[in-house]
């Protein structure tokens, strides 16, 4: 059974470019922002509720228009809960089987920058929190998605604060562009890398 790592952090932490590096060392990772797509995009269900809570617009041409349902519901916590009890719980549920399918790897993640606000915490055995100060991940996410400081901040808003998450957190991987950062990716591999081991070679032993 592989053991499950979930990486979480607020907007511009740099849980991607984390989740990227344990690609590269092939700890394979599901991208809970890609997959929610996904699923928004073809569950007849989610796509029937966003309707009802937004506007017909929300899909143009069969495809979610993802700046409309941005704007609805940034800003107003109330929409957030209603769209966030739409479409977590399909995630949750792909997430499982996804998880499943992967059962011979030894470490398998997955990436959500509310992971813990989803109710995913249960679904993974260690949680990572990547670490930045505000105003890097206020920067960061205006340059990558040439957004505004306001529209960053109002999602910065629907999710819990670093210290909140902070004590969630098992382990904590600081991104701030001072601490290098492979470092503490390699260090996290290799400490539950090591506890797998020790796993296997117990039922090694228990198969002789
Ligand atoms: C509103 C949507 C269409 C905006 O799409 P867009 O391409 O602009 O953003 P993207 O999905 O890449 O998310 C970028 C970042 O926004 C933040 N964010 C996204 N959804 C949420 C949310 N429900 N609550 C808090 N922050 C969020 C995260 O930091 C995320 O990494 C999209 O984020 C969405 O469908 N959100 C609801 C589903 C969800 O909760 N996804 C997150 C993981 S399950
Ligand atoms: N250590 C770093 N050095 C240089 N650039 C970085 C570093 N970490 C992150 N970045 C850049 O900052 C931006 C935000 O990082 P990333 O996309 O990984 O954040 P995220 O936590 O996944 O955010 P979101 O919650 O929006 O998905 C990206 O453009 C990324 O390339």
């Amino acid at each position: 059974m592989a053991i499950k790592i979930g990486i979480t952090g607020g907007i511009g932490s740099g849980k991607s470019v984390v989740s990227r590096l344990l690609g590269i060392m092939g700890i394979p990772v599901y991208i809970s922002d890609i997959e929610a797509k996904r699923i928004t995009q073809t569950d007849q269900v989610i796509r029937r509720g966003l309707c009802d809570l937004v506007s017909q617009d929300v899909f143009q041409g069969g495809e979610l228009n993802r700046p409309l349902l941005a704007s609805y519901m940034f800003g107003h916590p109330d929409r957030v809960q209603k769209v966030n009890e739409l479409i977590h719980p399909q995630v949750k549920e792909d997430f499982r089987q996804w998880a499943a399918r992967l059962e011979s790897e030894q470490l398998v993640g997955m990436e959500s920058a509310i992971l813990v606000e989803a109710g995913f915490k249960n679904e993974v055995d260690f949680l990572v929190m990547v670490y930045a100060p505000l105003e890097v991940r206020v920067e960061r996410a205006v340059k990558r998605d040439c957004s505004s400081m306001e529209l960053v901040m109002k999602r910065i808003e629907a999710q819990m604060s670093d210290e909140v998450k902070r004590n969630h957190a098992d382990f904590v991987i600081v991104n701030d562009d001072e601490t290098p950062l492979i470092p503490q990716v390699l260090e996290l591999i290799s400490l539950l890398s090591k506890n797998n081991h020790y796993l296997c070679s117990a039922k090694k032993i228990i198969n002789k």
